[in-house]
């Protein structure tokens, strides 16, 4: 069974999930992003045909927690597009991925969101076992138009990761096939307080579910069977 080599982007922190600010002060907000990108990454590492988890970030913080589990880090180099810019994203995930294929060869890669606090490990290798070989796939995310997951089975192959706005829509039309499957945690990237309720309800891992405890945060829907 061959193996994937996982990437991941963050932002710097002082601008990540600002669609998180209404419920969560910039402090919380923070421990809130590295949390999740910790229970993410932990997900990724379970699963055996992981070989690697590369962050690439240019936040020192961020990259401190990424190593705290487990991952490497990919210091975001100088790139051509301003922070506000979306693309900056795909510009970087890029570059992460020409650094791991100088290290590790034509090897298979996986671009993953780093907001997946519910991802389970056997959701993930049920995904790489999905994909097929020789071309792009990607799993779509919660609400049907983003992507979780981006992945690559081709040596020779380019990444060529097209998220932002509608992205599922532009991984579609840039080739890559959509991977069915009934992955939950896999396809619920948390930008949103109600995404949130989601995962939570769903189960999130230990560093989400501690920092939730510890900021006091309670579901606005607790207790009620709807939610
Ligand atoms: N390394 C890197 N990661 C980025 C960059 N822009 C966005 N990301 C990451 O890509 C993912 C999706 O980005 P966004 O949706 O823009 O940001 P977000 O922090 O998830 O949420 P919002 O601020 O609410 O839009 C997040 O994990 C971001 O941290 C970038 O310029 N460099
Ligand atoms: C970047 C994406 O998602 P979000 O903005 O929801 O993080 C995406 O789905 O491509």
């Amino acid at each position: 069974m061959s193996q994937v080599h996982a990437l991941i982007a963050v932002k710097d922190l002082a601008r990540a999930k600002s669609r998180l600010a209404p419920r969560f002060a910039q402090g919380d907000r923070e421990r809130l992003v590295l949390a999740m990108l910790t229970d993410t990454v932990t997900a990724a590492r379970s699963v055996p045909r992981v070989a690697s988890v590369t962050v690439v970030t240019p936040d020192p913080v961020v990259a401190d927690t990424a190593l705290t589990a487990g991952a490497e880090v990919y210091p975001e180099p100088a790139l051509r597009l301003p922070y506000a810019d979306i693309e900056r994203l795909n510009e970087a995930l890029t570059h992460a991925a020409e650094h791991v294929r100088l290290r590790h060869g034509g090897v298979d890669l996986l671009a993953l969101q780093a907001d997946l606090p519910a991802l389970q490990g056997r959701e993930l290798a049920a995904a790489i076992g999905a994909a097929p070989r020789g071309r792009r796939s990607y799993v779509v995310d919660h609400r049907g138009t983003g992507t979780s997951a981006l992945l690559l089975r081709d040596p020779v192959g380019q990444l060529a990761p097209r998220f932002g706005r509608e992205s599922a829509m532009r991984h579609r039309e840039t080739g890559a096939v959509a991977l069915p499957g009934e992955w939950p945690g896999l396809r619920l990237d948390v930008d949103t307080a109600d995404d949130l309720e989601l995962a939570v309800a769903l189960g999130v891992g230990a560093a989400t579910s501690g920092v939730l405890d510890e900021i006091g945060w309670v579901r606005a829907c607790a207790g009620e069977s709807s939610c």
